[in-house]
């Protein structure tokens, strides 16, 4: 079954709103295409100006955080609610800096990605080992064990549309990609573990994308892998050459 890429570019903690509309203004003739989903998960502050200066266009927006509670007295945080609100679309989840720098758990995680699918949200779930487990040869336990969690009491028919983001650690902002064989294998074992949880179908429809350091020049042949189903992009995201990367064939 051919699966639409899916091309999303993370801004994390860089661009004021004016910085982003700029960047948006930038970037909208460069990632303009039909073949693959593209999306600007941006910071929470930038959501609004950018949903509005991304109107008209392909661009989906998404957030890069989320809490799991519906409202309340959560000092700091962003509700579902808010962000589908704002016309937020997509919304990463789990990602490595959020575990390493805000004590991110997989049951957090898991809680945010139930509440996302019930709030109409698509969740990106990153996951992904660290150098040290990849030398321990631990990699694709690991990652096995963050899915599994992330996917406790999600349903097939959510599982389908959900994204899988597998982001060595070691490869993100470090300008060391991971080879195109250490990608697919991961993403593949990914694959296969969502058949094991989910069936063939569910296995079949899932994006997972591949995160850490993808550029202009290295995205084809990334994204040229049988289980490699787009990219979730850092630092070329906030330049011209993201352009590139969409439009990588
Ligand atoms: O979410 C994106 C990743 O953390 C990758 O970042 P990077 O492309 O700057 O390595």
């Amino acid at each position: 079954m051919a699966r639409k890429k899916i091309i999303a570019g993370n801004w994390k903690m860089n661009m004021t709103p004016s910085e982003a509309v700029a960047l948006v203004e930038t970037l909208k003739p460069l990632v303009k295409t039909e073949e693959a989903d593209v999306v600007f998960c941006v910071p929470a502050i930038d959501i609004i100006p950018v949903v509005k200066a991304c109107e008209g266009t392909n661009i989906e927006v998404g957030a890069e955080n989320m809490y799991f509670e519906e409202k309340g007295a959560y000092t700091g945080e962003i509700s579902p609610n808010m962000l589908t609100d704002a016309g937020v679309k997509y919304v990463i989840i789990g990602h490595s800096e959020r575990r390493e720098y805000f004590a991110e758990t997989d049951e957090t995680v898991n809680k945010k990605v139930l509440k996302a699918f019930e709030h109409g949200l698509t969740p990106i779930i990153c996951c992904g080992e660290t150098l040290t487990q990849r030398e321990q040869g631990i990699t694709l336990d690991w990652i096995r064990k963050q899915v599994k969690i992330a996917f406790q009491n999600v349903t097939a028919d959510q599982a389908k549309t959900a994204v899988i983001a597998y982001e060595p650690i070691w490869a993100i902002g470090t300008g060391k990609t991971a080879t195109t064989e250490q990608a697919e294998e991961v993403c593949g074992a990914i694959r296969a573990c969502i058949g094991e949880i989910y069936d063939e179908a569910t296995k079949e429809a899932i994006r997972i994308q591949y995160g850490g350091s993808v550029n202009a020049g290295n995205a084809a042949e990334l994204f040229a892998q049988a289980d490699i189903d787009g990219g979730l992009v850092g630092g070329a995201s906030l330049k011209a050459d993201f352009g590139k990367i969409v439009n990588y064939k």
